[in-house]
């Protein structure tokens, strides 16, 4: 309306010969009026001659007036559009350059690396890496943070870190297995599990395989010209662990029980194709059997048939203690926290793996160190040192639950972080000389918080930790009071497929009596 307002007045100022006389510009006024309703009401509908004459030239005028306003609003949205486009691109840049001072000035940054492909990760270089000859190893080598994130990711279990395997290891070890639960559940299973381990039943274990480290030493010489340690140290833990978890001895069970646990140890890290060939299909089969095996001997135990002093009782009466306590308090409307058959089964599985296979490595490497270290012979401090060295445990997964800060460095929720113990056990800036076996390393204040883990810290820390200490050391005194020893093969090469740090050679040793040995079979 404006702009037609302006063009009246000026229309008015150019009438030829005209006045500024009043009834002149009432009539032009008039027109224009006119012309607007004829605009309003659209074209071919005012029979009024006097405006039949005038329509014409107002019509195209009007349209003219139209198009003009038309072009001049697209204008003014587009001018609108590429103000907002401006503002929202100016807005963008000052959130990206708030976000890099802000990094700039708390110094935080992504750690140092790659994701690699979109989908496969670095799977390419971490297989590469298991082909080389050190092992996967040689892959987290180049791929670690320090002792300090160590620590500080070891104490946060459940809140911004928690432990995740690969894939493979879940299927194998099953869902319910206390390294695989999800955290809450994981709480629970842990402390029924942690309850096992006491003095006392340490103590009876403790005598429990003093005898069968005798046992098997005791033919030892009798063998074939070597004995290999690897081998014997599989036979007496896997022997061992059978006897304190089911009261298993002998028999074709323990027999098929042990040809299977080697299936399923040899799965863990197999490609997860399962494929009749495979030595992962092999490993699932075997899972189920075992599986099937621990359910029959559940059944019987709950129905009454047989009672054994064992940790698989202990689990029942634990479960059992449970079911009384919910039918006490029916009031509560709280499930009773007890663990289902499922994670029972799991559960002696999963101990059974982490206490065979670890124990009987590290029992190998210590007795390889000593092999090479007869100075040390008499110091005890030789458990922890093979500990330090050998890092049967090399590396503690993790996957990050939230975002958040270590050291400077932002780790991403979703981020699977690896805590390198072998990397500290041998960092020169924990440990003077750290490829040097010195069990006197411990002597005094040398050792550092933090700067030997092999049983991991916090949360997830090894419960079997005494227990595994105990039996290298009735091991290690059995061995030297019963034997001297030559070791025939001094190479150090892992086992590249095992999932804990296995020496290759399994430690080949030549055995000769000693009289302290006679001593001790007779006592
Ligand atoms: C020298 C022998 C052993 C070594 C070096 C060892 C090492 C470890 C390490 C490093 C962890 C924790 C890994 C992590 O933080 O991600 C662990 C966990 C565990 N270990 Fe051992 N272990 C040994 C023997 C045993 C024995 C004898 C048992 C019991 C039968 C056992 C049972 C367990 C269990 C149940 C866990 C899982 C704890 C959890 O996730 O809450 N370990 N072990």
């Amino acid at each position: 309306m404006r702009v037609l307002k302006t063009r009246i007045k000026t229309r008015t100022r150019k009438v030829p010969g005209s006045s500024p006389d009043r009834t002149r510009k009432n009539r032009v006024l008039t027109r224009v009026r006119a012309c607007i309703s004829l605009i309003r009401s659209g074209p071919g509908q005012h029979q009024n001659p006097d405006r039949t004459r005038i329509l014409p030239s107002l019509a195209s005028r009007a349209r003219e007036q139209k198009k003009k306003r038309e072009t001049k609003m697209d204008e003014t949205l587009f001018l609108y559009g590429y103000i907002v486009f401006v503002i929202g691109i100016v807005i963008i840049l000052i959130i990206m350059n708030t976000k890099k001072m802000l990094r700039g000035r708390s110094t935080v940054s992504i750690p140092p690396g790659s994701e690699g492909l979109p989908l496969i990760g670095e799977t390419l270089q971490f297989m590469a890496a298991i082909n080389s000859s050190q092992g996967f190893y040689q892959f987290i080598q180049v791929r670690h943070l320090n002792t300090g994130a160590a620590k500080i990711i070891l104490n946060n279990e459940g809140e911004n870190f928690t432990k995740r395997y690969i894939k493979s290891v879940g299927e194998i070890v099953g869902d319910n297995s206390v390294l695989c639960a999800s955290t809450q559940r994981h709480k629970l299973i842990r402390s029924r599990l942690a309850n096992l381990f006491s003095l006392s039943s340490l103590s009876i274990f403790t005598k429990q395989f003093d005898q069968l480290v005798l046992e098997n030493l005791s033919d030892w010489e009798h063998k074939a010209a070597t004995v290999v340690v690897l081998r014997e140290a599989l036979k007496v833990t896997f022997k061992a662990m059978c006897k304190i978890l089911l009261s298993l001895e002998s028999g074709k069970e323990l027999e098929m029980l042990e040809n299977d646990v080697a299936r399923v140890y040899d799965a863990m890290l197999a490609f997860p194709l399962k494929l009749p060939w495979t030595k992962f299909y092999r490993g699932v089969k075997a899972r189920k059997r075992i599986m099937r095996t621990l359910e029959k001997m559940i059944n019987i135990r709950r129905k009454g048939l047989e009672t054994h002093e064992d940790f698989l009782q202990c689990l029942l009466a634990e479960d059992a203690v449970d079911k009384d306590r919910a039918s006490l308090s029916s009031s509560s409307s709280e499930t009773p926290k007890k663990l289902t058959d499922e994670e029972i089964q799991d559960n002696i599985l999963t101990m059974i793996i982490a206490g065979q296979d670890t124990t009987a490595s590290a029992i190998t490497w210590m007795v390889k160190y000593l092999s090479e270290n007869e100075e040390v012979l008499d110091k005890l401090k030789v458990v922890k040192e093979s500990l330090r060295m050998a890092s049967i445990v090399a590396w503690y997964p993790r996957l990050v639950i939230h975002d958040c800060e270590i050291e400077g460095y932002v780790i991403k929720a979703g981020w699977s972080v690896n805590i390198d113990a072998k990397s500290i056990h041998l960092d020169s800036t924990v440990h003077s000389n750290p490829y040097k076996f010195n069990p006197s390393r411990f002597d005094g204040d040398e050792s550092k918080p933090y700067g030997s883990i092999p049983f991991s810290m916090g949360g997830r820390a090894c419960l079997g930790m005494h227990m595994a200490k105990a039996m290298m050391l009735v091991f290690l005194h059995r061995l030297i009071t019963t034997y001297k020893w030559e070791m025939i093969d001094s190479d150090s090469s892992i086992d590249k497929w095992a999932m804990f740090a296995r020496l290759k050679s399994g430690c080949p040793i030549h055995v000769k009596s000693t009289n302290i040995q006679d001593k001790a079979v007779a006592a």
